[in-house]
């Protein structure tokens, strides 16, 4: 047998490494006859795929929490917010189930069906990924309140009460072509092409159960020193993200982002909430405004990320501190002071965006793909109502989006994404 096996079945080649897998023949190299593999190749496209330990640049698919959040942050996002095309719960599961062997492979590396030589059909995997690796791929799936009131769905039961579309901010100028959505799908990688690619396929592979509602490319910039990725800078050009619990330290997540044993549903456990913000930034404003003024807006120094009157980035925001003239340092309606005093924590894991040209304003439409991870939404709403009408920022920005998702627990291997939904009430 040569490596690319010339077996073929159902009018399609696999390779040697999968038909070994997928018979569990493993290195013993046993010879297995065509209806033996036919057999096993019914189930095709169903079958449990694994984590390949020996992907590069790979995070895992499975385990205790979804890949995408806790994960150290990658380079470039594709967000997708779909609405279901089916009609009954089984189909919903089936969707999911038909989902998590891709999404496994994917994060692989591997193309979703191997190779395929049928000239006569489009192949399976739409191929634009082929030679790049899994490029850090992480795949998160949520579900928004929308998909709970679907009749036809059943599953009015299951909804969390804290899953309810995101209140009217002030100031919110919301296009429901960048609102909502019953399911939603963020792919992040280091390569972009990775990101979309996974998306693409996922939407293909649901074609007639899903319909695209609203997408949105992302990326960020990490300086870095040595190995390690410093803070990235927004399109504002200051440092964002340096005030946010350790992703990697589990006990800071479970103080903020995952949520525990009886807090909400029992299929949330382990899950957690997601906001997307899609808000523009007005770079055109926010380039003629004094430097001074842009610090002060944040609260902080544009060139080292330090809090005011501080040096360094991570050096503590002391928000008592006074100057000769008695005025608070960091200014009362800065948006560092406003986000503290709400008192609240969130997980933010958000990208920059270019998107062509506002058609009204003849600007650039482009700005933050804001995104957090919260144990409960009132934690956001918290610190978004205490931004209210009185953040400084407000006059250089606009929301323009907005969804709230329920992102499942992590999968367990023989598992499929969402299952907790399905079994657990
Ligand atoms: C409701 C939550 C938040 C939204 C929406 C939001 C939008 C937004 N933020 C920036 C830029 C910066 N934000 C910074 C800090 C910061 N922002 C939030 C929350 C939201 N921001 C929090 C909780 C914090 C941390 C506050 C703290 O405890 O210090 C900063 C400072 C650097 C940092 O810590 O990241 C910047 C810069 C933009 C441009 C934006 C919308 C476009
Ligand atoms: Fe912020």
């Amino acid at each position: 047998m040569t490596d690319r096996t010339e077996e073929k079945f159902y009018d399609k080649k696999i390779s040697r490494r999968q038909m070994l897998k997928y018979t569990g023949a493993g290195a013993a190299g046993v010879a297995i006859g065509a209806s033996g593999l036919g057999g096993v190749l019914k189930v095709f496209g169903m079958v449990e795929e694994e984590d390949n330990p020996r992907s590069k640049n790979k995070f895992n698919f499975y385990g205790k929490h979804q890949s995408g959040i806790a994960t150290e942050c990658q380079s470039y996002v594709y967000f997708a917010s779909l609405n279901v095309l089916v009609n009954s719960q089984q189909e919903l599961m089936d969707l999911f189930k038909m989902w998590t062997p891709i999404a496994v492979r994917m994060m692989n590396g591997e193309q979703i069906d191997g190779q395929t030589s049928n000239m006569l059909i489009p192949a399976q995997d739409t191929g634009e990924s082929v030679g790049l690796d899994a490029s850090n791929l992480t795949l998160t799936f949520g579900v928004g309140p929308s998909l709970f009131e679907r009749e036809s769905l059943s599953l009015a039961s299951k909804k969390p009460a804290e899953l309810k579309d995101l209140p009217h901010f002030p100031k919110d100028q919301l296009d429901p072509a960048y609102t909502g959505g019953d399911i939603c799908i963020q792919a992040c990688a280091d390569d972009p092409q990775v990101a979309f690619h996974a998306v693409r396929n996922l939407v293909r592979a649901a074609s007639g159960k899903v319909s695209l509602k609203w997408t949105q490319a992302g990326f960020n910039s990490f300086p870095m020193k040595g190995k390690k990725k410093e803070t990235p800078r927004n399109l504002f050009a200051f440092k964002d993200g340096s005030v946010n619990p350790n992703g990697s330290k589990e006990a800071e997540m479970n103080e903020v982002a995952w949520i525990d044993a009886g807090q909400s549903k029992g299929w949330m456990t382990n899950g957690t909430y997601m906001a997307v913000r899609r808000v523009q930034m007005h770079l055109e404003t926010w380039d003629r405004t004094a430097l001074q003024e842009q610090e002060a807006t944040f609260g902080r120094h544009r060139d080292t990320g330090a809090p005011i009157g501080k040096e360094k980035e991570m050096d503590e925001v002391d928000l008592e501190e006074k100057d000769s003239n008695g005025e608070y340092v960091i200014s009362e309606a800065s948006h560092v002071r406003l986000a503290k005093k709400s008192k609240q924590k969130i997980y933010r894991r958000s990208f920059s965006y270019s998107s062509g040209v506002m058609d009204s304003t003849g600007t650039f439409d482009a700005g933050l793909l804001f995104i957090s991870f919260q144990k409960d939404p009132k934690q956001f709403i918290a610190i978004q109502n205490s931004f209210g009408r009185e953040d400084k920022l407000n006059e250089y920005i606009t929301h323009r989006g907005s969804a709230l998702f329920a992102c499942f627990p992590g999968v367990q291997k023989g598992g499929f994404i969402g299952d907790s939904l399905f079994s657990i009430i």
